[in-house]
């Protein structure tokens, strides 16, 4: 997708063929800062910092953290510490876990000394791979914004989403998004309600700004006017996407989502989760079972902004010492999930739904 009109991604590999750049997704929406990782340390901090967020964009610098760590020594005890240190930068999305064992069937059979090659060659599969997954599942859930649109008589289609689930949580094209920008670029009139996002407001700070830069017609709201917006019939379907989705179809995805389904199941809303198959948890059946991030206070007790005079700054929103719980995720249940849309097709929240799209993963879910 495009920055000021020029076609970006979230992450790259430099000219020098080596080192990876990255969008340092801290600084947005009011600077545009790229980094250079140059170590499997920078990568584990631009994981853990949030420089790079989202499902699949986490997956895909850790695979390029690997790559920068096989570099400087592709031995197996590296090997085997590079995996353990990146996977524990941030427990909630299993597209990191993936990435990484992934990463593993490839290189530990390697002699050590084709390592390095083999990594870097195998990160940018996995990164072209995302954005191919990404554009699937977008062409697939145009169907159903098209469907809508059909009823509209002229009106926009009014799509809720929460968090970033957009580009910048991907390499391009997004998950919950990539149905919006297709829809949006085929000439169907859409319309966005971005929320906020409390606390880290990936919504008002990555949504909107993505969707701003290209052209998609949105509207920023407070996280708790979703429901609102629903009862009074201007939201036609929400789309988010996920971190984690378990066997039997329970969604992980950034706090308040669960709070959004249940909102829209009161209302007759569709609740659809847009994913890649890389995040689909086979080995976990309960939403329950998934870790949640619990993250720092700061989050809640301060916001950042940018003041009258241009500068980026963080103020603090509640007094010294207040006690804070702060967790970044949580679980809707897939009786409350209308669909997946995935790179294959949309199907029901459920084991069998799951099954009818990835039949090959039968004998494992058994
Ligand atoms: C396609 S991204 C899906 C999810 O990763 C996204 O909705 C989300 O919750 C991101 O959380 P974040 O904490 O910003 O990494």
């Amino acid at each position: 997708m495009k920055i000021d009109g020029v076609a970006s991604r979230t992450i790259w590999l430099q000219p020098d063929g080596w080192s990876v750049g990255i969008l340092d997704q801290t600084m947005l929406p009011h600077t545009i800062v790229r980094h250079t990782l140059r170590t499997i340390e920078d990568a584990a901090h631009a994981i853990k910092s949030m420089q790079v967020r989202g499902a699949p964009l986490i997956g895909v610098t850790a695979a390029y953290g690997v790559a920068l760590a096989m570099r400087s020594d592709p031995s197996d005890a590296a090997l085997k510490q590079a995996l353990g240190f990146l996977a524990e930068q941030r427990p909630t999305a299993v597209n990191l876990r993936w990435a990484l064992n992934d990463l593993e069937i490839t290189l530990a059979p390697l002699a050590p000394k084709a390592r390095a090659a083999a990594a870097y060659a195998r990160a940018g599969e996995i990164a072209e791979d995302d954005v191919e997954t990404c554009r699937s599942i977008g062409a697939h859930g145009l169907r159903l914004i098209r469907e809508l649109a059909r009823d509209k008589s002229g009106e926009p289609v009014n799509i809720l989403t929460h968090c970033n689930a957009g580009w910048l949580a991907c390499v391009d094209w997004g998950t919950a998004t990539s149905p919006i920008y297709q829809a949006h670029d085929s000439g169907i009139l859409v319309h966005v309600w971005v929320d906020e996002t409390r606390p880290r407001c990936q919504g008002s700070a990555l949504t909107a700004f993505e969707l701003a830069q290209h052209g998609v017609p949105y509207t920023l709201i407070a996280d708790n006017a979703g429901g609102h917006f629903m009862q009074r019939d201007c939201v036609d379907m929400v789309i988010v996407g996920t971190d984690r989705v378990t066997a039997c179809g329970d969604v992980a995805n950034k706090i308040g989502t669960y709070l959004k389904a249940l909102a829209a199941y009161d209302n007759g809303v569709p609740f659809y989760v847009a994913l890649p198959y890389s995040t689909i948890d086979w080995s976990i059946e309960r939403g329950t079972d998934i870790p949640i991030e619990e993250r720092g206070a700061d989050e809640v007790l301060r916001v950042q902004g940018r003041l009258p005079d241009g500068a980026v700054a963080s103020v603090a929103i509640s007094a010294d010492g207040t006690p804070v719980r702060n967790p970044a995720f949580d679980v809707t249940p897939a009786k409350l999930v209308t669909g997946f849309i995935t790179e294959r097709g949309i199907c029901e929240a459920s084991r069998d739904g799951l099954l009818s799209l990835y039949p090959e993963r039968k004998s494992a879910a058994a």
